[in-house]
């Protein structure tokens, strides 16, 4: 068995368009790859493939070695969390009650349930609005306690659509840092986002650094460690920029200037 989430040369139509172009792609447990790309590569349309939301016209996705979709609901859910993109219009139940319905795999007393939802939602700094209404808090509180339920899950897999959408910097840098600490802790983690520079903040300046996957068009444009050292020519490339890289404090931070090296 391979542990981990392995997409093996997926491919995925709709409309007679190609979303996806045989992506093959691999999360084992302690890996934790970013895939970036411009508006309308494919993205999000990777991980609905990955969560087995959407099946594939041709290729496979496994879950440690299993088919996605031979997984029951509670299987799926013990090995896969999910933060999409936009969080869905939501009843007015509480953020305590939106995290303890993340934990509904669990054979454990209510009791049990609201106690790892509140340390959950103690850990991301939403403790204060564990009973408000999730329909009266703001975009960033209400992203903050979507990622409790992230947390409470307690899933080896962990997978994140732009997880800064609404967050301050401060949120956003704390956000990095727990990721890569789930991380550490030995999930897998595969993370869309726009923010290549927040990926720093998931780990110290020479220790193992997250994996880069450019997706352009449906396709793997390129794989790189976050420190190799051409990756601002190859994320240049897919944006059609040119990425200047500058150090601050041991990491390597990107630019984004215009190709000509004009004015914008
Ligand atoms: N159900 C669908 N039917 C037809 N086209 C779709 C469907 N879902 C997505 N698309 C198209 O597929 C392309 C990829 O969409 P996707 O949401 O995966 O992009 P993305 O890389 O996540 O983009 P963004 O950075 O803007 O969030 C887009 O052009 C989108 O319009």
């Amino acid at each position: 068995m391979t542990a981990g989430l392995t997409l093996d040369a997926v491919t995925v139509r709709a409309r007679g368009r190609t979303l996806l172009d045989g992506v093959s792609l691999h999360v084992a447990p302690g890996d934790f790859v970013a895939i970036v790309g411009p508006n309308g590569a494919g993205k999000s349309t990777l991980l609905r493939v990955a969560l087995g939301l959407l099946r594939p016209d041709s290729g496979h996705v496994f879950v440690d070695g299993k088919d996605v979709a031979a997984l029951a609901p509670r299987q799926r859910a013990a090995r896969l969390a999910w933060l999409p993109q936009r969080l869905e219009a939501a009843e007015p139940i509480t953020a305590l009650e939106q995290v303890v319905s993340a934990r509904y795999r669990f054979p454990e007393s209510r009791r049990a349930s609201e106690t790892a939802a509140n340390q959950a939602l103690a850990e991301v700094g939403a403790a204060s609005f564990a009973l408000r209404p999730i329909t009266e808090l703001s975009g960033g509180e209400r992203q903050r306690v979507a990622i409790a339920g992230l947390l409470a899950q307690e899933t080896p897999l962990v997978l994140l659509d732009e997880p800064a959408n609404f967050l301050d910097p401060a949120h956003q840098l704390e956000l990095y840092t727990h990721m890569g600490q789930l991380w550490r802790s030995g999930r897998g983690i595969l993370c869309v986002t726009h923010d290549i520079n927040a990926l720093l903040h998931t780990h110290a300046p020479g220790t193992r650094a997250p994996r880069v996957v450019g997706l352009f068009q449906g396709r793997v444009a390129f794989e790189r460690s976050l420190d190799a050292p051409d990756l601002g020519e190859q994320l240049g490339e897919l944006f059609g920029v040119r990425m200047h890289g500058t150090s601050v404090e041991g990491h390597r931070i990107f630019v984004g200037l215009p190709r000509s090296g004009g004015a914008p």
